[in-house]
């Protein structure tokens, strides 16, 4: 027994010392194809795991279909038209949130459907009447089948309402409504009260002291416009461009909360038809609202799976796309040799290639022979230049012909008794006094405190011009009283800041 116990104990201590000895050399490989063995078995499991999970979803009954369902009818619509360019249609519609998603059982809470129309010869005030008639019934049938209190939809007339109380935000009066807008308006190539309410816009969006999407609390908005296809055959040569515009400008002051594709029609041939489709599409977004609570997804673009994808890309010049195009457009209908201020670039060549040109007067830099041409100078804004048109748009009186006069915003605000700028609160200075006046209409810095948009001409060297000081000074001085003079009409203006102006 005592031998047995002896050998095997001399036995083991013989492989102990080889497997020590074996674990010494190999313990590195040994430990790494451990640790490469049980990975793989963990990654395995994992997988397998996964497609069971998938295994277990019923496949759908017929995916074909449904894939179809998914793409909407823009793929339809592509499809139809073979490519070719017909007037663009009403197409695409709210993505609705997934049944999970959605807030089955809102709490109650109010809406109030606000129609926004502008109108020069009637056609479209006459339609936004029967339309808000017709929405106004729509919405009491929402009201009784949901718990969802849609007020009778009220319908405005911009050239009579303060921009200010609708468009920086949505109306405060009562907390527990919240407000839906719908824009019905036409477009005109002449200078119109939708001018007015673009510029608005745009600047509202651009005023870097309020948020860039302050009408985003409302609960969605939607443009139709009317146009004219005889003469405006295309929305490049500008069917409907104020309303497109309108849009966009929206979808940026709302963050994008565009409830129904903008639709446009022309009164003369399609605006029943495409105006029926509207109607369709923003009612069922309302009962969808009402429903839920919430636009679901929105609609990103118009359905048109290309404006969607412009949209995504583009930034501020979008909207001034239109605009700029209607100048190329008036300049090509004009066929003169005007050149435009803003485009700069294109001109000095030309300035290069005729000897009669002016030829720029560069201050910064010095030249060692003086230059021999005869220099002849034009006029900076001439009257009948594109560039005028689109400063007098912005709101510009032009003084002389280099500059210009405006009224701030915030000298609107002084008069009206509801604040004035920094300058007040830091130095005392009275805004319903200033006055903004530029002698060079030409700038080249976008200056984030500018009170100019940056769309007036930009140039870094003179070469137009010059209006006497004499005669420029006292003509601002009187451009300013006469514009600030137009707000004595004003109801909300303080009588005793306009005296001060
Ligand atoms: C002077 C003038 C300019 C117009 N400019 C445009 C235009 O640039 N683009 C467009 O699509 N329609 C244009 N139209 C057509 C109007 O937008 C269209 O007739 C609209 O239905 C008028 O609406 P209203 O009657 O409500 O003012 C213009 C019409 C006039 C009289």
């Amino acid at each position: 027994m005592d031998h047995d116990t002896w050998s095997l104990r001399a036995l083991w201590n013989i492989y102990a010392t080889d497997i020590f000895a074996l674990w010494h050399t190999y313990r590195i490989p040994i430990i790494l194809s451990t640790f490469a063995i049980l990975i793989t078995i963990r990654t395995i499991l994992h997988l397998r795991v996964n497609r069971e999970r998938v295994s277990d979803t019923p496949p759908p009954a017929s995916p074909t279909l449904q894939a179809a369902k998914e793409k909407g009818p823009v793929e339809y619509l592509e499809k139809k038209t073979n490519g070719e360019k017909v007037p663009r249609r009403i197409v695409g519609g709210l993505k609705k949130k997934k049944s999970s998603e959605e807030n089955l059982v809102p709490a109650e809470k109010k809406i109030q459907v606000l129609v926004f129309f502008s109108s020069l010869t009637t056609t479209t005030e006459k339609t936004a009447k029967v339309f808000t008639e017709g929405l106004a019934q729509c919405t009491k049938d929402i009201t009784s089948s949901t718990s969802t209190i849609f007020l009778e939809p009220e319908i405005l007339d911009l050239s009579y309402i303060d921009y200010d109380d609708y468009f920086i935000n949505p109306p405060k009066a009562d907390p527990e409504v919240q407000y839906f807008y719908l824009l019905i308006v036409p477009t005109y190539n002449i200078d119109t009260v939708l001018d007015n309410y673009l510029e608005h816009l745009q600047e509202t969006h651009n005023d870097f002291r309020i948020d860039t999407a302050p009408l985003s609390p409302l609960l969605g908005y939607s443009v139709f416009g009317f146009g004219d296809r005889e003469g405006w055959p295309t929305e490049e040569e500008g069917f409907c461009s104020q309303a497109r515009d309108i849009d966009k400008w929206m979808a940026k002051l709302t963050g994008r909360k565009r409830a129904f594709p903008l639709g446009m029609g022309d009164p003369k041939t399609d605006a029943v038809e495409r105006l029926r489709e509207w109607k369709e599409g923003v009612e069922d977004t309302l009962r969808h609202i009402a429903e839920t609570g919430s636009l679901g997804e929105g609609v990103a673009g118009s359905g048109d799976a290309v404006e969607s994808d412009v949209e995504d890309v583009d930034d501020e010049d979008d909207v001034l796309f239109e605009e700029q195009k209607l100048a190329k457009r008036k300049v090509k209908e004009k066929k003169g040799d005007l050149n435009d201020l803003e485009d700069l670039g294109g001109s000095i060549p030309k300035a290069e290639d005729a000897e009669d040109e002016a030829l720029e007067v560069d201050f910064t830099t010095y030249s060692k022979k003086p230059s021999t041409t005869t220099a002849v100078v034009k006029e900076m804004v001439p009257k009948n230049s594109p560039t005028y048109n689109s400063l007098t748009k912005q709101g510009y009186t032009i003084v002389g012909s280099h500059s210009g006069v405006k009224i701030c915003r915030w000298t609107k605000s002084a008069m009206r008794g509801r604040g004035s700028c920094y300058k007040y609160s830091f130095y005392g200075i009275a805004s319903h006094q200033c006055m903004e006046t530029t002698p060079s209409l030409s700038c080249s810095n976008k200056c984030v405190f500018c009170w100019r948009h940056g769309t007036n001409p930009v140039g870094t060297t003179w070469r137009w011009t010059v209006d006497p000081p004499t005669s420029s000074s006292p003509a601002s001085r009187q451009a300013t009283t006469r514009k600030s003079k137009c707000y004595a009409e004003c109801p909300a203006c303080e009588q005793s800041a306009l005296q001060k102006q």
